[in-house]
């Protein structure tokens, strides 16, 4: 059901120009807005009365735009939050649930039936003259380079938690991946109407765990049930969502300043937090310090809301503190008042630092941070404006695929709908339609002349020799590290004719998805695919079977096992094969040792002599790269993998007319034969895993956790539920959510991460080998 469409500015075609349509009920609802109720309150209304229409600011002024992230655990409600705020800022006219599976953002269609985010959904819509482009991101682990992606190009973030669990595995991650990429944020405690939901546990947790100062500027009123508001500390007011307020959709909502009616005990505890906010802010902003000493010493409480809110502001984007609101998306409260946060307190695009802006001036330089294929429309390219700006029907050079490639059409994203616009400045996220060759982390800029310019002045800042290297090096936006798959599987067409269609479908999967991995077995000519789960993979088969209209037949699904060695060893080894009348002698001598440092390293550490660098020509170099790279893919044990290993070559003797790929295939057989002399040894991966259990069945968990091979490193309380941490072997976690869901009759919750590789033991190692060999 698509139930966005009614609250849409619907795109009319005409003439070749664009017009905007609005359904005519929003001007009824426009009138109805911000207006005094009987008793004299303000009641606030955020219907679409607030939002200017798409066509009148295309091109919001740049301070006035917010390229915000929502992350969080998953299930803690980003994608119950989204929605709110589309609902509010009068995008839908209806609210999605995501348990009903109508949601806007969630739209692909195993998303709807799982009820979970797998790709970052980008949406623009507006709210009191600020232009916000969110991006949803998932939760599950098994997504993280999805959130990552998402997080290069945000400005700010909104990190949502379940009440009732405070700080989860999940979040612990992306706030840290959030800590690298410098992104300020906003905490939203969620499902505060919750039974077990706490505002000081959640609080403490942020404190603790996050390792951040809070800054709290709201107070709950009422806890589960009776969570009806909240108190607004900058402002001194409360803010009630009633039961009844315009059809319990959470629109209509009364504030007022507190007053002795409010009981005493309510104005004590609103009094004082209100102060411990104001020191806070005094302690952390010196500007606001001054202020409150110069101004305000005498009467500190009389502070001015517009004087806190811009010192909460620099404290915000300085790092120093995070906001922290509260309320419950699901029964309507508090959303509003997120809204109003984030474009009070999260930069504008003009304040994030980026280098390479300055170097484009006002040329344009944009970043490819997702790309998604539409059936109609071919790829559609997500693309975050740094500097300058794009225009339809024009022509851009793909620095990283150093390319010219044609854009015909210009978007702005609104969940699986767009709507076409005719330019767009520095700051915005747009959607490029007509890019063939551009994938997610490409540089796009306006020409290969604009890129030679911003390399030059790129070069005179860092005072370097412009050399052809260091141009890309400089023009080419960072990417984003794609962790290593650990699952793997093989992947068949349901015939021979199939095949071209399926490496199709896996072509275009790929370019949409980094982390998904798509491998031909050398031995038995089979697909493999590899992927970061159970469920990347699951969604990567559901969506061929869907999208691609082939059903796929995926063999047993395998760990990624590595190999590496435990000794030094060297070896050598003489390939004399005459191939026509051309003779072909090489004899190589090489030695491997274990690599010590900092780990773990995927791709052979290979050293020559200074001697054979000088005397070996670079044609005969790279060959022996290849070789030495070749023979890392597949480990003497059991085929998998090599990790941290230093190659160093000891001597090469090359018969003259001897072909490059001989060589190669003499330092590969050579290495080989190193590595079985080494002591090779499989690694596994490693899991941390975090189960969040109910006390009664927190035994039963325990013992079937022990039979996998885990180790427990802690159990924690959280409320009425103990939090297990432990490391595990993710050969033993295979299906883990279902012998879960059965364990702990439903009651229990877990999340898995790749910790390490880690070497088996000869009794384990033996086992696996029999088991992958067939021998009993
Ligand atoms: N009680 C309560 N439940 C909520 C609230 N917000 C969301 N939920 C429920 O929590 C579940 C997860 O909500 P989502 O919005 O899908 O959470 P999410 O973080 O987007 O989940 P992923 O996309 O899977 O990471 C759903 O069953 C929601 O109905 C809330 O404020 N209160």
């Amino acid at each position: 059901m698509m139930l966005f469409v009614t609250g849409l500015p619907r795109v009319v075609t005409h003439s070749s120009k664009l017009r905007y349509v609005y359904p005519s009920c929003w001007q009824l609802r426009i009138a109805c807005n911000n207006r005094r109720n009987v008793q004299g309150e303000r009641r606030y209304s955020s219907h679409p009365g607030d939002v200017k229409s798409l066509r009148t600011i295309i091109n919001p002024d740049i301070s006035k735009i917010r390229n915000i992230g929502i992350m969080a655990h998953i299930d803690a409600g980003k994608t119950t939050t989204t929605e709110r705020m589309l609902y509010y800022a009068g995008y839908t006219r209806a609210l999605g649930d995501v348990d009903d599976g109508d949601t806007v953002t969630d739209f692909m269609a195993q998303e709807r039936e799982r009820g979970i985010t797998i790709q970052s959904a980008a949406v623009t819509f507006d709210w009191k003259n600020h232009r916000i482009n969110l991006i949803d991101t998932p939760g599950h682990v098994d997504f993280t380079v999805e959130v990552e992606r998402s997080l290069r190009v945000l400005d700010g973030a909104v990190a949502v938690f379940d009440a009732s669990a405070g700080v989860e595995a999940q979040t612990l991650t992306v706030w840290r991946q959030a800590d690298e990429h410098r992104v300020p944020r906003i905490c939203f405690l969620n499902k505060m109407d919750k039974p077990g939901a706490s505002f000081c546990y959640s609080v403490d947790s942020i404190k603790k765990k996050l390792k951040v100062k809070p800054l709290l500027l709201q107070l709950p009123i009422g806890a589960g049930r009776t969570f009806t508001g909240v108190i607004d500390l900058v402002t001194s007011e409360k803010v009630i969502w009633g039961p009844k307020t315009s059809d319990g959709d959470g629109a209509v909502f009364n504030r007022h300043p507190l007053v002795t009616a409010d009981g005493p005990n309510l104005l004590k505890e609103a009094r004082d937090a209100r102060y411990a906010l104001i020191e806070q802010v005094a302690d952390l902003d010196d500007e606001f310090a001054e202020l409150a000493l110069r101004e305000l010493c005498e009467n500190i409480e009389a502070v001015p809301a517009e004087k806190l809110n811009a010192a909460i502001r620099r404290i915000t984007l300085s790092h120093a503190a995070v906001p922290v609101l509260c309320g419950s998306a699901l029964k309507n409260k508090g959303v509003q008042l997120l809204m109003d946060a984030i474009s009070m307190y999260l930069p504008s695009p003009n304040e994030g630092q980026h280098d390479f802006k300055q170097w484009y001036g006002d040329d344009l330089c944009a970043l490819a941070f997702k790309v998604l294929h539409d059936k109609q429309r071919g790829p559609i390219v997500f693309v975050r404006i740094y500097s300058g700006s794009m225009k339809p029907q024009s022509a851009v050079y793909n620095i990283n695929k150093n390319c010219m490639e044609r854009m015909s059409r210009l978007l702005l994203p609104f969940a699986d709908q767009q709507i076409e616009i005719p330019s767009l400045q520095a700051g915005n996220i747009a959607l490029l339609v007509g890019l063939k060759q551009t994938a997610t982390g490409d540089t796009i800029v306006s020409s290969k002349a604009s890129a030679a310019v911003a390399s030059q002045r790129a070069a005179k800042d860092s005072g370097k020799k412009c050399d052809q290297n260091r141009e890309q090096e400089n023009l080419v936006l960072a990417g984003v590290e794609i962790p290593e798959p650990v699952f793997f599987c093989t992947i068949e067409p349901p015939s021979l004719a199939k095949q071209a269609d399926l490496d199709r479908a896996l072509i275009c999967l790929q370019r949409e998805d980094p982390s998904l991995k798509v491998k031909i077995d050398p031995d038995s000519g089979q697909t493999i695919l590899c992927g970061m789960g159970e469920l990347h993979i699951d969604i990567i088969h559901d969506r061929i079977k869907r999208e691609y209209k082939i059903e796929t037949h995926l063999g047993p699904l395998q760990v990624a096992y590595r190999e590496t060695i435990s000794i030094s060893a060297s070896s050598a080894d003489t390939l004399d094969r005459t191939v026509g009348s051309k003779r072909n002698l090489i004899t190589a001598e090489l030695s491997v040792r274990p690599w010590l440092g900092e780990g773990p390293v995927t791709k052979p550490l290979i050293e020559f002599s200074d001697v054979l660098q000088e005397q070996l020509s670079t044609e005969i170099l790279d060959a022996v790269e290849n070789g030495l790279n070749t023979s890392f893919l597949q480990g003497p044990l059991l085929n998998f993998p090599l990790q941290d290993v230093v190659v160093t070559l000891e001597s090469l003797h090359v018969h003259p007319g001897t072909s490059m790929p001989m060589i190669s295939a003499c330092v590969s057989r050579c290495l080989q034969k190193a590595l079985r002399r080494a002591g090779s040894q499989v690694l596994e991966p490693v899991m941390n895993l975090e189960i969040t259990v109910d006390e009664d069945h927190l035994s039963v968990v325990l013992a079937d956790l022990a039979q996998r091979r885990g180790s427990v490193q802690e159990i924690q309380s959280r409320q009425d539920n103990r939090v297990v941490l432990a490391c595990v072997p993710l050969a033993e976690m295979m299906g883990y959510s279902t012998t879960l869901r059965t364990l702990a009759s439903g009651m229990a919750t877990f999340t898995l991460e790749l910790s390490r590789y880690e070497a088996m033991t000869s009794q384990e190692q033996k086992m696996l080998f029999n088991k992958m060999t067939g021998v009993m």
